[in-house]
């Protein structure tokens, strides 16, 4: 038998950081939703006990590192499954680049597996096992559009942003999290996004509102380091993007449209000095 998920890419319309917590994780308040650029997962049982992963994407590890098979992991372990599968990941979602796609993979593969070895595990079981693989995992159990608190893995769901386009751009830069939490002095930051507006602009279903309250605190952090998204955000907005952010800590950059006719514009123009530009739309 073989089971196949989609792993879907995340965005974050607001992130704003509250604290350093003693744990060293930081509280956060960030509203997210899923776009529909996705890697897919077929997974399939093995008579041995043991987890293969394999993959056409060169440049993602194989082994234990891979959040697929720290996901297959833990759910052998926590039930009890004696028998092993192999998982094939057909990457789409760039790596490193703030779109969750090691996250999404990890939480695919405890719904697909929840279902090949029928365990009927409940998904709020499933998101406290993906908060044991980071802290997006929650989140891309279920998608769909919401808040996150707590270090992110405290999850309200919202009604979720009018229809549009989402044009990604990302630069061949690498950005670890870590490194950019750990450079993020909370007691500075200047201007906070608001959670609850943005939430009053999902409820309005008001596109204008939604881009109005785009914001994200790790940005200036990425940005100081990486100017060149600073530069990738202004020709965003110059080629006409209703909204612009970086997402999560980056570096990809994200374009909210709502004119159909504008995107071509915008996607080749970001073409011309960034490889990796795609116009999705959300997941609602
Ligand atoms: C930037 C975001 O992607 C936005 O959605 C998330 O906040 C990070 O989610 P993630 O990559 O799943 O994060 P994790 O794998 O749990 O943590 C990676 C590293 O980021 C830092 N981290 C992460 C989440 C958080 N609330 N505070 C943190 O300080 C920690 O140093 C941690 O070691
Ligand atoms: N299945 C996977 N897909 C992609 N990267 C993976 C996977 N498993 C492990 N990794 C490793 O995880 C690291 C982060 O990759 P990922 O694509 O998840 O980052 P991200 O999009 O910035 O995630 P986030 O937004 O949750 O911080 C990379 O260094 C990569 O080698």
């Amino acid at each position: 038998m073989k089971i196949y998920e989609k792993a879907p890419a995340k965005i974050n319309l607001m992130l704003d950081v509250l604290h350093k917590r003693p744990d060293g994780y930081h509280e956060v308040e960030m509203i997210m939703t899923m776009v529909d650029l996705a890697d897919r997962l077929e997974m399939s049982a093995l008579p041995r006990d043991t987890i293969i992963i394999s993959s056409q994407a060169g440049y993602i590890p194989l082994d234990e590192k891979n959040l697929a098979f720290q996901a297959a992991k833990l759910i052998k372990e926590r039930y009890d499954v004696r028998s092993g599968v192999y998982i094939h990941l057909d990457k789409k979602i760039p790596v490193a680049a703030g779109l969750a796609g090691g996250s999404s993979d990890a939480a695919a593969t405890l719904r697909g597996l929840n279902r090949l070895w029928r365990l009927g595990i409940p998904d709020a079981e499933l998101m406290e096992l993906g908060a044991e693989l980071g802290s997006d995992v929650p989140f891309c159990v279920t998608g769909g559009t919401a808040l996150a608190t707590g270090r992110g893995e405290k999850l309200t769901p919202l009604k979720s942003p009018p229809q549009c386009w989402v044009i990604l751009a990302k630069l061949p830069i690498n950005v670890s999290t870590s490194e950019i939490y750990g450079r993020l002095r909370s007691e500075e930051i200047q201007v906070h996004p608001s959670a609850v507006k943005m939430q009053q602009a999902l409820e309005n279903g008001s596109f204008t509102e939604v881009c109005g309250e785009l914001g994200n605190v790790l940005e200036d952090v990425t940005l100081q380091i990486h100017p060149e998204v600073a530069h990738l955000k202004e020709t965003m907005i110059r080629l006409g993007a209703d909204g612009v952010l970086m997402s999560g800590s980056g570096p990809t950059v994200f374009g909210l449209v709502s004119k159909e006719s504008k995107v071509p514009r915008i996607y080749n123009g970001l073409r011309g000095f960034c490889k990796e530009v795609y116009a999705v739309r959300l997941l609602t």
